[in-house]
């Protein structure tokens, strides 16, 4: 994953006519994570979907080196399709090998369900679902909005050992999470730091 990177310069938000945050800063290199941190509403989500691409920043440049695979509360699974349907969808979308698919349903630890319909799994086996998209699509660049919203302590060990596989094959993750996250000394921005004036 030799040239991968993710960096932002001087990013600002600005949502419903309101200044969110300005003069964000952030450089990823290869095999580097952030924790996104700040109170509700402050723009965690706001500049994950900034740096997925999905919405514009206000000022500031953002620089992409890699494939992004963005998980988010919107699950972006068939409802009606048993799991491995519904994630074999992304697979081939994103180009993604036999083999990843695999691995990721076992990183998850979600062989036992792949063949539940998504909309019978529960909020943490959704949430499972969820990185197992993005661990499968083979994307350089993770960014993960609340990624330990609703796992329990072993599923948070998958989640802390995906990132650090992920990590050590020269990945880049960026998490927003309330939560502490098991991640290897991650670089913290607490969004708080970067409220604008008119915001406040
Ligand atoms: N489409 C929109 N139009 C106008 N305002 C919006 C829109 N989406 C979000 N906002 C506002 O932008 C602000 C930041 O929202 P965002 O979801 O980024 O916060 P967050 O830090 O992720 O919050 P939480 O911790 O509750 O998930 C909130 O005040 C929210 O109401």
């Amino acid at each position: 994953m030799s040239g991968v990177a993710l960096r932002l310069s001087g990013i600002a938000c600005a949502r419903g006519g309101r200044l969110l945050f300005r003069g964000v800063d952030l450089a990823l290199e290869q095999g580097e994570s952030a924790l996104l941190r700040g109170p509700n509403g402050i723009g965690k989500s706001s500049l994950m979907r900034i740096c997925a691409g999905l919405l514009r920043q206000t000022a500031g440049r953002i620089e992409r080196r890699g494939r992004i695979a963005l998980a988010d509360e919107r699950l972006a699974l068939d409802l009606e399709e048993p799991l491995a349907q519904a994630l074999g969808f992304w697979a081939r979308l994103d180009g993604a090998d036999g083999h990843a698919l695999d691995g990721a349903l076992e990183a998850m630890a979600l062989g036992p369900l792949v063949g539940i319909p998504v909309r019978m799994l529960s909020t943490g086996q959704r949430k499972r679902a969820a990185l197992a998209r993005v661990i499968a699509s083979g994307a350089e660049l993770w960014l993960l909005d609340e990624p330990g919203n609703g796992l329990d302590d072993a599923s948070l060990g998958l989640l802390g050992a995906a990132a650090a596989a992920h990590l050590a094959r020269g990945g880049i993750v960026l998490a927003a999470s309330h939560q502490p996250l098991p991640m290897k000394s991650p670089v913290v921005i607490d969004l708080a730091a970067y409220v604008a004036e008119e915001a406040a």
